[in-house]
């Protein structure tokens, strides 16, 4: 397929979920179902329209002044992929399976705005309702921080100490251009992908299935790192899910002491079982029964908490779930997150830790929540934050607020998240 038709595939799965109100994953893979002869490159391209399209929905539309998925495809190859209205005119011309060149109106839109001069929320490219949310955590910066969030992530790995070094997966891996990352002390990133490129599926190499590394995003991992899991330590991963977390944990603990990663859904927990096998982790626990966990009580040195929330801060890798978010689902996730810290309160030891951790940007789901947490808990405190991040990571630099630390596309490269250290006083 030429640029063309990988364009017009890329507008029906536009429209597609917008009528059917669908994930762009979904829609996708119905696409490639009924177009059976497309190949991997082609799928691959149509992707990075849609999803280019979906990070930059304000931006684009705004471009073509016009909110259909015509705009917002045709935006995101103007904004990322280096085309302007006279290329795509050369490009599309005479091929019958493109959709209609940019008209005259269109192309007048285009002439008579640079987004440099666009209103704040088109440049942040994100919902009207999230705007007030971005500012009260990021203050001045909203917008530029917004914008990160909009940008095209790279694919990050972390090697697992228990049975490699960074650089020997980094030579294994050397097709794949991977480079240490910038804080994550184990971290291996593979830059953002250009035009109509894929990141290479890693999961089918070697050192994948020998468990030397898993994928995860740097931010997670600094997460990881910040919540000071030690050989030995008795801990409690009370929101497990897959385990991206469990693992790292046990990597620090160097497979000694013991993790109980729990989490409410059986069904998010079941692939941690390959996952531990696969790494060679053999300090933990998959409990999936809260009545299991008595014997904890009292007893954890650490509770990770990686809360359910929102997720604003993984926009760029699920940019459709920026749009179907709502007001009212934050107010849900926040209940929820609340709820979970005053239940996982019981297992902290006098002197232990809480780590608080979500993959948000709102100040609601973060360090309000964690204001919240102490008002109720006296009997908590947090730790200096700052000195956190130094004794534990030693370089780089993040937002560091009173009450935890905030990570951002913009101010530390990584996904968007918040970490946070609640002490039990002895
Ligand atoms: C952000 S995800 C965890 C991701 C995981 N820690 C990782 O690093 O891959 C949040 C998890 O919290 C779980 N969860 C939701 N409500 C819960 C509750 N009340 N108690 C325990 N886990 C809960 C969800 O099932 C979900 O798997």
């Amino acid at each position: 397929m030429r640029l063309g038709g990988r364009l017009a595939a890329a507008i029906e799965v536009l429209s597609d979920m917008e009528k059917r109100h669908r994930p762009a994953a979904d829609a996708l893979k119905d696409w490639g179902l009924s177009h059976r002869f497309a190949g991997a490159g082609d799928r691959a391209a149509i992707g990075n329209i849609v999803y280019d399209a979906l990070r930059r929905r304000r931006s684009a539309t705004w471009q073509l002044d016009s909110e259909t998925p015509r705009a917002a495809a045709f935006g995101a190859l103007l904004l990322e992929w280096g085309e302007t209205p006279e290329s795509l005119d050369r490009t599309l011309e005479g091929d019958r399976f493109a959709p209609d060149p940019l008209s005259e109106t269109e192309k007048a839109a285009v002439a008579s705005r640079t987004l440099a001069q666009a209103p704040d929320d088109v440049r942040a490219d994100s919902p009207d309702w999230c705007q007030p949310h971005l500012q009260r955590s990021f203050g001045a910066g909203w917008v530029e921080e917004a914008a990160g969030l909009a940008a095209r992530p790279p694919l990050d790995l972390r090697v697992n100490g228990l049975l490699a070094s960074r650089d020997k997966v980094a030579d294994e891996l050397e097709d794949t251009r991977a480079k240490a990352t910038a804080i994550a002390p184990l971290g291996l990133r593979i830059a953002p992908i250009e035009g109509s490129g894929r990141h290479p599926n890693v999961q089918v190499e070697p050192a994948f299935q020998k468990g030397w590394f898993e994928i995860q995003d740097e931010g997670s991992q600094i997460a990881a790192t910040l919540a000071g899991a030690r050989a030995g330590m008795q801990v409690l991963d009370f929101c497990a899910g897959a385990g991206g977390k469990t693992l790292a944990l046990a990597a620090d603990m160097d497979n000694r002491g013991q993790i109980f990663a729990y989490d409410a859904d059986k069904s998010r927990l079941a692939p941690i079982f390959d996952r531990l096998k696969r790494a060679e982790t053999r300090n933990v626990q998959a409990i999936a029964s809260l009545n299991s966990l008595a014997k904890l009580e009292g007893e954890a040195d650490l509770v990770l908490i990686d809360a359910p929330c929102t997720g604003s801060g993984t926009w760029r890798r699920r940019p459709d779930a920026k749009w179907r978010l709502s007001q009212r689902q934050l107010e849900v996730r926040v209940a929820e997150q609340t709820a979970i810290l005053d239940d996982a309160v019981r297992f902290v030891k006098p002197g232990g830790r809480i780590a608080y951790v979500t993959c948000s940007v709102f100040a609601e789901e973060n360090t309000a929540q964690v204001e919240g947490f102490l008002a109720r808990h006296p009997e908590f405190r947090p730790l200096d934050h700052e000195a956190l991040w130094q004794d534990r990571l030693g370089r780089g630099s993040a937002r560091f607020m009173e009450h935890g630390i905030l990570m951002s596309p913009l101010t530390t490269g990584t996904d968007g998240f918040f970490f946070a250290a609640l002490e039990r006083r002895i």
